[in-house]
């Protein structure tokens, strides 16, 4: 990487740590202040509601509750429902042209394919992947028993600490002041799991061992889809691989459940993910959109697909050359929607910077040197979404 550590500066108001430095003491709690000691729009009393427990306890606590509360309006600068829908568009990768033993003419059109999808959109539909319909539905069923425990069995796992190995929460991943987002979620990392399996979920008593199998699969898969990657950019196929070290998988499994008004927020907001490629399987309920030409895009689910998207740290690796892309989720009133992101970035305490091999001479520089710990810190600590941290980043 065409980095020096050494030189890499406290840039700009928005970065406030570094790798030395110890992690910030975690800031109060917020989500609580929104405690209300008065009716909501419902008429239902929200005296001593606690938000920070999540949106499936309130809807547990106030199943009544017709109207969304006021603390869940995003001022949304389009109607989230009114997104094209993408379909026949959106670049499908047939994964079967990158299993060993696969023609050359076969693999190099499928590196071909994955290029012009990264370079035009920044993400895609990826079918014949190998993943099998059984290891998800077992991942899915795992994920629907542990949203399924008591809230305070699930509290256990809650966190202030941005960078906590495992973190059950609710809205954004942030405990600064922000309008609410009907969501629930557990994050934990993945690979290399000898770091942070001991401290996953136990309950339900399968999880652990489902969720291995699955980011064992999500990993492998990822790297082959960086392998079509590096070589599209005419890098060693390696070359991806080999510059995240031990690597970090981080694990998003989101839970959004009916919502009343869902036109008035969103499960997520707009934002980019951290990592170099995310992998996103769902439970069949639409409400994924993607920001292309500056158009949001409803990108429905195709069972037995997952779609594919570019995080920051490939955009910063390819000093710009790809895009990482935009994405959000917005909620409906008919069914729970559960989607599981699988992000794939370097080692935490990796310098992230663009690759050198791509830099041609008198070709400047696009970011500043960080490490992808750090970024993540800074992005998961934020409220401001887009590609605001990336484009703080840049030279
Ligand atoms: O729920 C979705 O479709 C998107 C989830 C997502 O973007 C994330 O977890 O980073
Ligand atoms: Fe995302």
């Amino acid at each position: 990487m065409a980095v020096n550590p050494s030189s890499s500066p406290i840039y700009s108001s928005i970065i406030t740590t570094t790798t030395t430095a110890p992690p910030p003491p975690p800031p109060p709690p917020l989500l609580s202040e929104n405690i209300k000691n008065e009716e909501n729009r419902n008429g239902v009393s929200t005296a001593g509601f606690d938000y920070k427990k999540g949106v499936k306890n309130l809807i547990e606590i106030a199943p009544e509750m017709k109207k969304l509360p006021s603390e869940f309006f995003l001022n949304l600068p389009r109607n989230p429902l009114s997104a094209l829908n993408i379909n026949d568009e959106l670049p499908v990768i047939d994964m079967s042209g990158l299993v060993n033993g696969s023609p050359v003419e076969c693999r190099a059109s499928t590196v071909k394919a994955i290029g012009s999808a990264c370079a035009l959109w920044g993400f895609f539909r990826i079918v014949n992947h190998g993943i099998e319909a059984r290891l998800i539905e077992e991942m899915l069923e795992e994920i629907e028993a542990f949203f399924s425990l008591s809230t305070e069995e699930k509290m256990r796992y809650a966190s202030e600490d941005v960078m906590s190995p495992v973190r059950y929460g609710t809205s954004l991943n942030s405990s600064s002041k922000h309008a609410l987002h009907w969501r629930d979620y557990l994050r934990h990392y993945g690979h290399p799991f000898q770091n942070s399996i001991h401290l996953w979920p136990n309950n339900p008593t399968n999880y652990r061992n489902a969720a291995k199998k699955y980011l064992t699969e999500m990993w492998q898969l990822a790297m082959r889809i960086m392998g079509a990657i590096s070589e599209g950019l005419g890098l060693d196929q390696n070359y991806i691989e080999n510059s995240l070290g031990e690597g970090c998988q981080v694990l998003a499994v989101n839970y959004y459940p009916q919502c009343p008004e869902p036109d008035k927020t969103l499960g997520l907001g707009a934002h980019s993910d951290h990592g170099g490629l995310t992998i996103l399987m769902q439970n069949g309920v639409n409400g994924l959109q993607v920001k292309h030409d500056d158009t949001w895009i409803a990108v429905p689910h195709v069972p037995g697909t997952f779609v594919v998207n570019l995080g920051d740290f490939l955009e910063i690796l390819s000093n710009g050359k790809y895009k990482s892309v935009e994405h959000r989720a917005v909620v409906n009133s008919e069914k729970t929607r559960i989607s599981v992101a699988a992000s794939h970035g370097p080692k935490l305490s990796t310098v992230i910077g663009p690759a050198s091999p791509l830099i041609n001479e008198g070709e400047e520089i696009q970011f500043r040197p960080i490490t992808y710990g750090d970024y993540i810190r800074v992005q998961q600590s934020s409220t401001i979404r887009g590609k605001t941290i990336l484009q703080a980043l840049m030279t």
